[in-house]
């Protein structure tokens, strides 16, 4: 779009402080091409969510397009905040998170200056899903990108973000490193729990789930394909659930996931669906894009709902 005017939304704390340097290079490559964009730099955390809902209520519809330079969790807070009116203006995507799940779901470059380049030559919108969630008892609602996970997974997510690794090993671009020391300690702490699922009114019951992720596309941690055969743009949701499993199976099972082979293990339950819902009584910690959600009994309802993304 040549008259486009791009309103970017900032986090310099992504990637542990990777994306201040993408931010610079972007900015200057801007300024060279004499691009027209305001940028915003998020100042505390849930404020992606407030200034994406700002920038929607101002800006002129037809020429408007939020760009986002941040992680996953920058991505999260912006959807979120747009909410259903995202619906009238595109998002660009310079992911510079430490997982950039949802731009390897979707197929965005994760060198900066690519993904510029891709946004700046588009021509038109891509449409892809990101997923509507409700909690019943607690009457709330929002979006995720990328997955949300009960039990295991957002243990893991936890752990890593209260981590002190996690800087250090992201200034080496080692940021899935972090993901894996907490996997292995969070496996010895994480009890297996009740679950009841419906998929598209097809319920069923699982004693002893341990991980209980649904996804979006495949990728979640930082590129592990846990759910390869998930399609971002096909509107359907994809669950996984691992029941208890040892140490050894454990390890194998994680060893088989980047070869995309855990999918056959007996313990591994994959399920596609349009509308998935989601119950577990006990209280289990959660997690969304990498976003804690506190630890509770989850009572969820998951369908997909379209967006506008702007990339070539
Ligand atoms: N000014 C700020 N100070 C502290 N935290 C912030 C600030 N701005 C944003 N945040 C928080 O930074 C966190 C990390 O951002 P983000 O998730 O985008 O990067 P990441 O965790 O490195 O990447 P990924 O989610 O892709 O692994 C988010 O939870 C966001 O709320």
């Amino acid at each position: 779009m040549n008259n486009a005017h791009y309103h970017i939304i900032f986090n310099q704390h992504a990637g542990s402080g990777t994306s201040k340097k993408a931010w610079q290079q972007v900015e200057q490559v801007l300024i060279d091409q004499h691009i027209l964009y305001t940028a915003y730099e998020t100042e505390f955390i849930g404020h992606g969510a407030i200034l994406a809902s700002e920038i929607i209520q101002n800006e002129q519809k037809e020429t408007g397009i939020i760009l986002v330079l941040g992680g996953d969790g920058t991505l999260h807070e912006v959807m979120n905040g747009l909410g259903n009116e995202q619906t009238s203006i595109p998002i660009a995507y310079i992911p510079c998170g430490s997982g950039n799940d949802f731009a390897r779901g979707v197929g965005i470059s994760r060198k900066p200056l690519v993904a510029l380049e891709k946004i700046l030559n588009a021509t038109e919108a891509k449409t892809f899903d990101i997923v509507h969630y409700k909690e019943k008892e607690q009457l709330k609602e929002g979006y995720f990108v990328n997955n949300i996970g009960i039990g295991f997974d957002a243990a893991v997510v936890k752990k890593t973000n209260h981590s002190t690794n996690k800087e250090a090993l992201n200034k080496y671009k080692l940021g899935s490193l972090s993901y894996l020391s907490s996997v292995i300690s969070v496996f010895f702490k994480q009890k297996p729990f009740p679950i009841d699922i419906e998929i598209d009114g097809q319920q069923q019951h699982f004693e002893d789930a341990y991980l209980v992720t649904t996804s979006n596309h495949p990728y979640f941690g930082g590129g592990v394909p846990i759910i390869p055969n998930a399609v971002v743009d096909d509107g359907l949701l994809d669950l996984i659930i691992v029941t208890k499993i040892n140490f050894l199976y454990f390890l194998w099972l994680f060893m088989m996931m980047p070869f995309k082979k855990h999918t056959a293990f007996k313990r591994v339950h994959l399920f596609q669906g349009k509308v998935i819902k989601l119950y577990s009584p006990t209280l289990e910690d959660g997690q969304a894009d990498g976003e804690e959600l506190g630890m509770k009994s989850f009572d969820f309802e998951f369908q997909t709902v379209k967006r506008q993304f702007w990339f070539r």
